[in-house]
């Protein structure tokens, strides 16, 4: 079953994928990594990147599988020992995933992130250019928490809402969860076999919420749906629809490309666009402008590429890199806002210069464009 509605979320040409696979699936309930399925999903993933699908993969399962090379039947409560399955077992899942992507000729990245890279401002820029560096390389990321190093009160726990940071993080179109239900049910599936499941809904719809309830998960999994629900309401602000699913359907990624009416799909409540606009509006205040040229106005509003600095002949006021900035017309009207690279100082140096002389003037080109064109909203 396809709807329209449908088919356009999952469109996978030219779009953004950030695919999460948890725990409970990826080790075949904890007997270890399943890599029947693996291949099953690269291969899936391999079609996408086919299609023209930009992937990147969150993959859970570092603790599980680190306890199954350990011998362990019980999830450790201790901190360390989780840590330490977790390095071990992040070993089984790099490789695993590698593996089978090489067979279709793919490169993979491992990412580990903690908190603190998506809180710390320079860090989490270098964490956004380097995967977007990956993306653009044609690699596949493989992010999982940086498990090993993330101490208790500032580690994400889950990786349902790592996910969506890094959904957020790449400015991705769709957030996957892959998990072992067949979506968000209207109660907790485990303890009702009755319940239903929601096919659709608007991020942060109440009864979304209430039905996601507590955390209780598979046991091998932590958040639940609850997490997975506040996920799915966190990528919403960058404007990403999320898709939760059952990793276990067959051909799951290929059939959600194709629009097909499994699991469930949670909607930004106003939009993608308007999604966007506030989140870029909503994230910083615009800590300066930058004057177009006529050439560079009507390349962004009529084709909505990036901002190069040739194109740009005046900066006012102080900024950082990554901070937000208005894009305004000779005659001083808005065109658009965007996240710049490059800060007000080196902005100054390089406008009208091309890239190569960015090279020579700044002895670095840290990106080629002044605004990429997925951090900048026509106004
Ligand atoms: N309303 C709900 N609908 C579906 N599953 C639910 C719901 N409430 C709780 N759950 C539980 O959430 C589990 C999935 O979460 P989790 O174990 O954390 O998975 P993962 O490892 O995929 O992140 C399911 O196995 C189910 O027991
Ligand atoms: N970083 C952890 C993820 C922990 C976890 O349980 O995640 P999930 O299965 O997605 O709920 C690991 O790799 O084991």
């Amino acid at each position: 079953m396809s709807d329209s509605r449908r088919q356009a979320i999952g469109k996978a040409d030219h779009r953004r994928w950030v695919v999460k696979i948890g725990s409970a699936l990826l080790t075949n309930n904890g007997a270890g990594l399943d890599r029947d399925a693996i291949a099953g999903w690269v291969d899936q993933m391999n079609v996408l990147r086919e299609q023209g699908c930009e992937l990147v993969l969150v993959s859970s399962g570092a603790v599980a599988e680190g306890m199954n090379r350990l011998g362990w039947t019980q999830r450790p409560h201790q901190l360390v020992a989780q840590q330490a399955a977790a390095a071990v077992g992040q070993m089984g899942l790099v490789q695993a995933w590698e593996s089978h992507f090489q067979t279709h000729g793919l490169h993979t990245a491992q990412v580990l992130l903690t908190h603190d890279d998506l809180v710390n401002r320079t860090r989490y820029l270098n964490a956004r250019s380097t995967l977007r560096k990956l993306l653009e390389l044609g690699v596949v990321p493989v992010v999982n928490e940086n498990d090993t190093v993330a101490f208790d009160e500032l580690r994400f726990g889950d990786n349902d809402t790592l996910a969506a940071l890094v959904a957020n993080l790449v400015e991705a179109d769709l957030l996957v969860i892959l998990t072992d239900k067949a979506g968000v049910y209207d109660s907790d599936p485990g303890q009702n076999p009755g319940a239903a499941l929601i096919s659709e809904a608007e991020a942060g719809n109440t009864a979304l919420r209430a039905a996601a309830g507590s955390t209780s998960s598979s046991g091998l999994g932590s958040g639940g749906m609850a997490t997975k629900v506040a996920a799915a309401e966190l990528a919403a602000r960058s404007g990403a629809a999320t898709w939760i699913a059952s990793g276990r359907e067959e051909r799951v990624l290929e059939r959600m490309a194709s629009g097909d009416g499994l699991g469930t799909l949670v909607l930004p409540a106003s939009g993608r666009l308007a999604s966007r606009k506030q989140w870029l509006a909503g994230q910083l205040q615009s800590k300066g402008s930058l004057t177009l040229d006529a050439g560079a106005a009507r390349v962004l509003r009529e084709s909505g590429s990036s901002l190069l600095a040739v194109g740009v002949s005046a900066v006012e006021g102080s900024f950082r890199r990554g901070e937000l900035v208005s894009c305004v017309d000779s005659q001083g009207r808005p065109v658009a806002r965007g996240l710049v690279n490059y800060t007000s100082d080196e902005a100054r140096r390089i406008m009208g210069r091309t890239t190569e002389q960015i090279e020579q003037l700044l002895g670095y080109v840290d990106e080629p464009e002044l605004i990429h064109r997925d951090n900048l909203v026509l106004l």
